[in-house]
């Protein structure tokens, strides 16, 4: 499949989005003309995934710095806006470090900010294309099956969550290429279905098998030996390697630790965040009870009136020794044996 249409393009004066919110029904795009409907964007996952995000918000400075010109916004404001887009999701690191990146040129002016922008999309694309065939190259010697592969993921990793062919599904379009893919599992990541709504409809575009199924069957997919292995993709990795990915990752990993499968997690450099140690730094964002409740109406009421509540947190923390490859651009780390990104990476 050629990435087009990108989930993150520039128009030359605005920042036009796929409404991820829409797909599998609808494939249509959102102009995005200021920092607020941009935020609002990123919130309602329209546009998501840890590489995607980030590019959008380095985009997202540019309209900051063109509706500051248009409407003669103080410097102050300038900086509230720049700082509530940075803050607009907690967990993926991309977003702040792409609008920390872009916020950077800010002096040097509107078309500075485009370039380093436009420098995101290029470096996740080429990223993407490496970790794929890295990827690829580590699978196909760890399983040394002589037949295509099994595989399990989860969430959506794909085109519509990066600039470029996607992170994990990057790796099984190019196991794919390679006519080394039997089928993929596909989680449908409950609540809001990126598996089932976004990577079918990434799969289907390009013909390549796959099965859908409930993220509660992933265990026992695992287990029952219906996978060779599990690619997964990551919001934010720390220094030695725990990784934060979509809710029902870890279970997927201590499916796969335990069953012997092997686990991988791909995500480009610009995940890994260095600064923090450990996942028990990382903030889990915590997103609201109605995505829970709506596929039951809402929620029971109960005779006292008291409402079901919900627990939603949007990530989960799998730590470095259930992971047993990190792939990136810069190659496969084999954490699980003790190689850590803090040592290897930074
Ligand atoms: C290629 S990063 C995709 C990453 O982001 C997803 O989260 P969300 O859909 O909430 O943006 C999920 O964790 C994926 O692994």
């Amino acid at each position: 499949m050629s990435h087009e249409p990108r989930a993150v393009s520039w128009t030359g004066t605005a920042l036009s989005l796929i409404d991820q919110t829409a797909l599998p029904q609808t494939l249509r795009r959102l102009d995005i003309r200021d920092v607020d409907a941009l935020i609002d964007a990123i919130v309602r996952l329209a546009v998501r995934g840890a590489p995607a995000i980030g590019a959008a918000g380095a985009y997202g400075v540019a309209l900051a710095v063109a509706q500051a010109r248009r409407e003669n916004w103080t410097d102050g404001r300038l900086a509230d806006a720049v700082a509530r887009l940075r803050a607009a999701r907690p967990t993926a690191v991309n977003l702040a470090v792409c609008v920390d990146r872009a916020a950077g040129r800010i002096p040097e002016g509107l078309d500075a900010v485009l370039a380093e922008a436009d420098a995101i999309t290029r470096q996740d694309l080429a990223a993407n294309r490496a970790m794929a065939e890295a990827g690829a190259d580590w699978l196909l010697k760890r399983v040394a099956a002589d037949r295509p592969l099994r595989v399990l993921t989860h969430c959506n990793t794909g085109a519509l969550a990066t600039a470029g062919i996607g992170t994990a599904l990057g790796v099984i379009r190019e196991l794919h290429g390679r006519g080394l893919i039997e089928t993929v599992y596909v989680d449908e990541t409950r609540p809001l279905l990126q598996g089932a709504r976004l990577t079918a409809w990434e799969l289907a575009q390009e013909g390549i098998a796959h099965k859908v199924q409930a993220d509660a069957a992933a265990a026992a997919t695992v287990v029952g030996g219906l996978v060779d292995a599990a690619i997964v993709g990551a919001d934010r990795i720390t220094r030695n390697g725990d990784t934060a990915n979509k809710t029902g990752t870890l279970g997927i990993a201590l499916a796969c630790a335990h069953a012997g499968v092997p686990f991988m997690v791909a995500a480009p450099v610009s995940t890994v965040d260095l600064t923090t140690a450990t996942g028990a730094s990382i903030p889990i964002e915590q997103r609201g009870e109605e995505e829970v409740l709506n596929l039951i109406g809402g929620g029971i009421t109960a005779p006292d009136g008291t409402r079901t509540r919900a627990h939603n947190p949007a990530f989960d923390v799998t730590p470095g020794t259930l992971i047993t490859a990190l792939v990136s651009e810069r190659g496969v780390l084999e954490v699980s044996s003790g190689q850590l990104p803090g040592d290897h990476w930074s």
